[in-house]
């Protein structure tokens, strides 16, 4: 069993604006008649460079809070704001373009986000370099490994050059060695970039290991339920947090259930 140590991040800085900026959130699905209310009442803020996974049963609204984050939604009610442009979004399937390789993909990003054509290449070896995939670039997508498209997905959404990571269970597919692999990329492209990330997982021990906040959302409609700051945390502390969580998580899940 590999053994979940925290690892230090930047230090938010709670002065600076809030990176995402959630208040009164609330979404609606369905007909007037008969609507599905995914989300009430949400509030949640994330500091420009801090790293924050998202907890929840089933069907609480996780990806629903993404694609408002990302613009993809309207909200019903309430107030979302996004600060440093449009946000990228990285979900389980890497949803690259399959006739094009790993780097045919990056350039293709890059290209879209205005970076200028004497610029790419440069870019583009950089991005390669940061996933550690540069001896696969000319690699078409169905020859990649599940791990290395989803690190090209990663550097696709760095190309971007957005401020805020949106990530919906994005290693869920992943074997576990793989999946500690790319747990550790993405933290040092979240230290080196200073990214503000929000996460959405159904495993406690990768929202732990990753989040330097771990907030647990109600079951339908989702609203922050309690949330746990793991920056100060001792590593010995760990598994009995990983505990505690797992508890309260299945608790909601029961509680909805039987509801
Ligand atoms: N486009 C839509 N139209 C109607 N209902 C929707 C739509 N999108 C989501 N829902 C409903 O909103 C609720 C929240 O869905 P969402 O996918 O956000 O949950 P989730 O927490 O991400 O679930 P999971 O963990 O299973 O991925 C669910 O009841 C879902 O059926």
């Amino acid at each position: 069993m590999t053994v979940v140590t925290k690892q230090p991040g930047p230090r938010v800085d709670e002065r600076r604006t809030p990176a995402v900026r959630v208040h009164g959130l609330r979404k609606a699905f369905g007909s007037a008649r008969e609507p599905v209310l995914a989300l009430d009442g949400l509030d949640l803020d994330v500091a420009a460079g801090e790293f924050v996974t998202v907890l929840g049963a089933s069907g609480c609204g996780k990806s629903t809070l993404l694609r408002l984050l990302a613009g993809l939604e309207q909200p019903t009610g309430g107030e979302v704001d996004v600060q440093g442009g449009q946000p990228a979004l990285m979900f389980q399937e890497s949803a690259l373009m399959p006739w094009l390789t790993a780097e045919g993909n990056l350039q293709l990003a890059l290209r879209l986000a205005g970076v200028p054509r004497q610029e790419r290449a440069g870019r583009c070896n950089e991005l390669l370099n940061t996933v550690r995939l540069g001896n696969v670039a000319g690699r078409r997508v169905h020859e990649l490994s599940g791990g290395q498209r989803q690190r090209v997905a990663l550097a696709r959404s760095l190309a971007q050059g957005s401020r805020v990571l949106l990530m919906d269970e994005p290693f869920a597919a992943l074997d576990a060695i793989t999946r500690d692999l790319l747990h550790q990329e993405l933290l040092n492209v979240w230290r080196a970039d200073e990214l503000s990330i929000v996460f959405v997982t159904h495993n406690v021990r990768e929202a732990v290991l990753l989040g330097q906040r771990i907030v647990l959302l109600s079951s339908r409609p989702g609203r922050v339920l309690r949330t746990w700051d793991t920056r100060d945390l001792p590593p010995d502390d760990v598994p009995a947090l990983t505990d505690e969580i797992t508890h309260a998580l299945r608790e909601e899940i029961g509680r909805h259930a039987h509801a």
